[in-house]
């Protein structure tokens, strides 16, 4: 009998070769798909209804199977529903894994996406080794781990007006776990056009939401928000920081009403609200409108009568992933290769980083003057006196007194752009050249300095 240990040791070996051989194959099935995967290449063939469950099954899901409410007959309904989930990042994550776990027959992934280190902490199929892979690869093999007899299918592609509705067709519901409103629009919009009920869920900072679209003569997405909110206003993860298990709580709860919809009980939340709020513990639900008889989508005389093109609507893209606005001209722009070589050539000027405290805390550039975006937008007076001084001894510096440009820097290049908009509308600013860093610290990271941090 070997000794303990060498039996251990022997145990995380065969782990970790087989975490090696799982990723080497979701690299060979990643090259293999070149990423552009057809969303028509697909089979189309429906589920088949299920007549009873096998030894092993009744065994797994024993512990739901004595639920009342659900049954043998839930579970049959389980094992023969499609779900096709819009997103595998952070809601996505959980959501398909308590789905594959409670026995769902198939599962499609859609996500255009790789992994990045920034993901790990909510986006919890991922792992450290698949860096880089397609999200919908390392996904799968997660779910595939978890429960061998779901049928995962992955679509390493962006959902697009060209391939939604031929792929919501295919599955029973749909679950939208995706990050930006030109995806929400169109993925209601072809849940509308193809009869299926669609839960939605999102999560920022601190906070979440869900609800069920289109179930039931309930209301669909345009009859909650018949316009998009102005571009600018929308804050993605990115910008605005989540909580890994803020995203856990809402995918869980998205998985809750999934499962409740294709077992046949009904979802809880069609017409409902549902807001988390993680730092008071609280949650609430608040009443939806009902649909809308003038809804563009599912009203009674429907204009949207085929999928559109989401990007303009919202003026927002779908898979940008720095979701980079412009609101400034090129000539009111820099980009971080011309500002690098403007701080070679020690030209004076003054470098203003408008992030937040909590950023700056992360890292900065020593040279930079720091006063948030928010200080600017309530002309807080102390920011106002300091970025004045500023100015004033730049143009000391400066040859015969003239001013020295200001350059706006946040982490992204949105946030400078709105400062720089505020900037140009103080007039005693009005003489002084003010330009934002195109995509900021993040591209100084990416192009100047490998050693600083990303975050
Ligand atoms: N139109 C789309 N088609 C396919 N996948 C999409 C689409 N829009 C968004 N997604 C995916 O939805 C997921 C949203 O999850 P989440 O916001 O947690 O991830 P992320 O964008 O990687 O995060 P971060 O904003 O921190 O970089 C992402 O993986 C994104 O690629
Ligand atoms: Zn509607």
């Amino acid at each position: 009998m070997a000794a303990r240990e060498e039996v251990l040791a022997l145990q995380a070996e065969v782990a970790q070769r087989e975490e090696e051989l799982s990723s080497l194959k979701q690299r060979l099935a990643a090259a293999l798909s070149t990423g552009q995967e057809s969303a028509r290449s697909v089979p189309v063939s429906p589920l088949p209804p299920r007549a009873a469950l096998s030894r092993e099954e009744i065994r797994r899901y024993s512990r739901q199977l004595v639920l009342p409410e659900l049954g043998m007959q839930g579970q049959l309904r389980l094992a023969a529903a499609a779900v096709l989930v819009v997103g595998c990042g952070g809601l996505g994550c959980p959501l398909a894994q308590y789905l594959a776990a409670a026995g769902v027959g198939r599962l499609g992934l859609v996500d255009y996406d790789v992994v990045e280190a920034s993901n790990l902490a909510r986006q919890v199929l991922h792992g450290e080794a698949l860096a880089g892979q397609a999200k919908v690869f390392s996904a799968a093999a997660a779910l595939r781990r978890l429960n061998s007899a779901v049928e995962c299918v992955p679509y390493a592609q962006a959902l697009t007006p060209a391939t939604a509705l031929d792929l919501v067709r295919r599955y029973d519901v749909v679950a939208d776990c995706s990050d930006n409103a030109p995806t929400r629009y169109l993925v209601s919009d072809a849940c509308v056009l193809a009869g299926r009920p669609l839960v939605s869920a999102s999560a920022l900072r601190f906070e979440g939401q869900l609800t069920v679209y289109h179930y039931g003569g309930g209301p669909c997405y345009r009859c909650v928000f018949p316009r998009p909110p102005p571009a600018e206003t929308v804050t993605s993860c990115a910008d605005g920081g989540v909580l890994g298990a803020v995203t856990g709580v809402l995918g869980c709860l998205q998985a809750l009403e999934v499962l409740k919809t294709a077992a046949g009980l009904g979802p809880s939340y069609s017409g409902r609200l549902l807001l988390f709020d993680a730092l008071r513990g609280d949650f609430r639900c608040i009443r939806l409108r009902r649909r809308r008889p003038d809804c563009a989508a599912c009203g009674e005389r429907p204009t949207v009568t085929d999928l559109q093109d989401y990007e303009s609507f919202c003026g927002s893209s779908a898979t940008d992933k720095c979701r980079s606005l412009r609101l400034l001209s090129p000539e009111e722009r820099i980009s971080i290769m011309d500002y690098k070589r403007l701080l070679d050539s020690r030209s004076p000027h003054l470098l203003l980083d408008v992030r937040p405290q909590v950023e700056v805390d992360i890292c900065r550039l020593p040279h930079a003057l720091h006063i948030p975006l928010k200080s600017l937008e309530r002309r807080d007076a102390e920011s106002l006196k300091v970025l004045g001084e500023a100015i004033r001894e730049g143009k000391q510096g400066a040859q015969e007194g003239a001013s020295v440009p200001i350059y706006v820097i946040c982490k992204l290049g949105n946030d400078s752009q709105k400062a720089v908009k505020i900037l140009q509308s103080w007039a005693d600013l009005d003489s002084l050249t003010v330009k934002d860093v195109v995509g900021g610290l993040m591209a100084w990271a990416a192009k100047i300095d490998g050693t600083f941090p990303q975050y």
